[in-house]
């Protein structure tokens, strides 16, 4: 039990240095201790600093209660600017022009599949695009990776896809390989995914477990800005699962997969308004209408080739 204080402690302290390097566009309300708690069943439910332990000294145990009070006021005024940008966000993605929507979509997924960088990748891991969540559309991405297998004639390989499968509520999604759109159903929150046996009863291949590296992974996401930062939907689960991915490919040695963000133009914030934490991790790329947005130099190394 002491273990487990001590480690939260750890992640708090580590949470201090919140990479807030930009002004934000908002002002920043103390928030109550309940105000981010999200009704929804895929939402992990926010973590709270633990007591401490009683055996510690009263000067001590003041010192650091004030040090973790602030650090938390400091993670929820983050949490709180989120959830400003994404409410806004989610406005602006509901008043869109249908047409403007289907020209964005068509123009967003016709950049990726004219990239060098989609078109040499072998592995990938995408999203099932959700009309309700509003999301940049990846059906013709998905249907150009699954219906059109190595062309006669050509040496190009039928690429491989993982496509998320969300497990539990604790920010915990898997990626599983499927090799058809009908290998999909709707979960609770009406999102398509996969069981995890196939249809023969068969486990699908988590990409944890696969023996190849995956080397490209679309992203969606709320809102974005030109240096990199994405903002979910508030379950950290891409977050999490992307930092288990890195990790994997750092102990076997393999090159990190590069991270794409499809967003609509009204997407693209300036740069300030969305604000991050430790665990946010940024994209190397971003693809809009209006073309494709290399970061890192992991992107601009792959732009051409
Ligand atoms: N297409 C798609 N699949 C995905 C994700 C995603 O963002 N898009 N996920 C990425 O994590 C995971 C699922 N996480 C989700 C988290 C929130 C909501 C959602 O419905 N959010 C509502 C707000 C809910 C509330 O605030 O109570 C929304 O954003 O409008 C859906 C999926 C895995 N699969
Ligand atoms: N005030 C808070 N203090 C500490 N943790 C919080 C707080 N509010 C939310 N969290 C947790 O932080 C985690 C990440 O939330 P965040 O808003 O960064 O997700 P996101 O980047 O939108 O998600 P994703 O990675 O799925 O795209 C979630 O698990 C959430 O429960």
């Amino acid at each position: 039990m002491a273990m487990g204080r001590r480690a939260h402690v750890r992640e708090l302290v580590k949470a201090a240095r919140v990479l807030m390097t930009q002004p934000l566009l908002f002002p920043l309300p103390k928030l109550a201790a309940n105000s981010l708690s999200i009704n929804n069943p895929l939402l992990p439910t926010p973590q709270r600093p633990l007591p401490f332990p009683s055996l510690a000294s009263r000067s001590t145990v003041t010192m650091s209660t004030d040090k973790n009070d602030n650090v938390q006021d400091q993670l929820d005024a983050i949490f709180k600017q989120k959830k400003v940008v994404r409410s806004q966000v989610r406005k602006s993605l509901k008043a869109m022009d249908p047409s403007l929507r289907s020209h964005e979509d068509i123009a967003v997924q016709d950049l990726v599949l004219g990239a060098p960088w989609f078109k040499s990748c072998q592995r990938l891991c995408a999203y099932i695009s959700c009309k309700a969540l509003r999301e940049v559309d990846t059906s013709k991405l998905l249907s150009e990776i699954l219906e059109n297998p190595a062309k006669e004639g050509h040496m190009e390989l039928r690429k491989k896809l993982y496509v998320p499968r969300v497990e539990d509520k604790n920010s915990h999604m898997r990626m599983l390989n499927i090799s058809r759109i009908d290998d999909l159903i709707a979960n609770s929150m009406d999102i398509l995914e996969p069981a995890s046996v196939d249809s023969d009863g068969n486990e699908r291949e988590d990409v944890m477990q696969a023996n190849d590296p995956v080397d490209l992974f679309i992203l969606p996401g709320l809102a974005f800005d030109r240096t990199g930062r994405r903002l979910g939907r508030g379950g950290g689960y891409y977050d999490t699962f992307i930092r288990n991915y890195q990790e994997l490919a750092k102990t076997k040695n393999w090159k990190q997969p590069l991270l794409v963000a499809l967003s609509y133009s009204s997407q693209i914030m300036n740069e300030g308004v969305i604000p991050m934490t430790e665990n946010d991790i940024p994209v190397d790329a971003l693809v809009s209408p209006s073309g494709v947005i290399p970061i890192s130099s992991a992107a601009l190394d792959r732009i051409d080739v």
